[in-house]
């Protein structure tokens, strides 16, 4: 009998009905109620996208192949999935507990998003951490922190830029330019020293190196409606700029700090980005997201194994 080593697959959760848009989106904002002006134009944006995000589904298609695939590459230990939410059951505390009352001793953890900040990964991997201290359990969690650099994930969005660009004309491809983005986030994590800017500066110079791409910038989207500056530019801004400044007129916009299409890509990108393309006379495209992709879940696959052999 194979030793069980618990996989915890963290990613951010999406409300399942409308009802539970309300309460994901206090939990959010760290128990702080959303003014109604703020639930009422999530609730919209949910709408516009057809009324719920796939996040839910692709979160456990992706968890779900990363655990057969894991099983289906070594013989030493059976991996066992657990899936942790940051916002909504089920939570990463829930994941935790239940692989403890399972009597699993070892486990690995990876979050469904490659770049590494104080705000994101590290508050995952945190809590899944102090779960184990406060329910006394040894059971031994090693954690992932990024894997945008891994040479899998970066072949995904080479291919995937690549046959987007393919689809062009000659006269297009010319004056075209790809825009890699994330999720923004508050600009004091960079009095902090957090790595999240460079990482997304350093995934967007793979990808070019990979592809040859001649026009890539960089930029940042669906920032929180907090007060507080946010990194930039956003997404929508810069594509005015570009098209104003550098006379581009097709922009490929690659969210990167993303696994797969949920609502701020659907809205956010293919409809906010898309308006602005519209108003400027300029073509919208975006690449599919790498979701189940092979080379996606491999990529994960090589970032579980490189931090276990570290
Ligand atoms: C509605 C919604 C979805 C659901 C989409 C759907 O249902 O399809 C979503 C998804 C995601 N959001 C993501 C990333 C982040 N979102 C942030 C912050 C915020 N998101 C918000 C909204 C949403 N976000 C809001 C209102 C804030 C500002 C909070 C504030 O007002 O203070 C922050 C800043 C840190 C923090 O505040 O957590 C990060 C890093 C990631 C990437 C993966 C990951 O990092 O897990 C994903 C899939």
């Amino acid at each position: 009998m194979k030793p069980v080593r618990g996989l915890l697959v963290m990613a951010y959760g999406t409300p399942y009905k409308e009802e539970d848009i309300e309460r994901y989106y206090t939990h959010i904002r760290h128990g702080r109620k959303p003014s109604e002006e703020h639930l009422e134009d999530l609730k919209s944006r949910y709408k516009a996208i057809g009324g719920i995000s796939p996040l839910a589904e692709m979160t456990k298609k992706q968890a779900q192949s990363l655990e057969a695939r894991l099983n289906e590459v070594q013989d030493e230990v059976e991996y066992k999935l657990y899936i942790g939410l940051k916002h909504i059951d089920p939570f990463i505390e829930d994941a935790v507990e239940a692989m403890i009352n399972d009597g699993i001793e070892e486990a690995v953890s990876i979050v469904l998003a490659p770049h590494f900040s104080t705000f994101s990964i590290k508050s995952y991997n945190g809590r899944a951490q102090e779960t184990i201290e406060k329910l006394g359990s040894d059971m031994k969690l090693t954690s992932v922190e990024s894997w945008y650099y891994e040479p899998k994930f970066i072949e995904y969005w080479k291919q995937a830029v690549n046959n987007t660009f393919a689809e062009m004309s000659d006269e297009e491809r010319e004056k075209a330019c790809l825009i890699v983005s994330n999720h923004s986030l508050p600009e004091k994590i960079k009095e902090a020293g957090d790595p999240y800017e460079e990482q997304l500066i350093e995934t967007a110079r793979l990808i070019q190196e990979a592809t040859g791409v001649k026009n890539v910038e960089v930029g940042w989207q669906s920032a929180g409606q907090t007060p507080e500056p946010w990194l930039g530019p956003d997404v929508q801004d810069l594509t005015r700029e570009l098209y104003e400044e550098k006379g581009y007129r097709s922009f490929v916009y690659i969210p990167v700090g993303f696994v797969t299409e949920h609502l701020e890509v659907l809205y956010d990108n293919d409809y906010e980005c898309k308006v602005v393309c519209d108003e400027l006379g300029a073509t919208y495209r975006r690449p599919p997201m790498p979701n189940t992709h092979p080379l996606f879940i491999d990529a994960m696959v090589d970032a579980i194994y490189n931090k276990l052999s570290h």
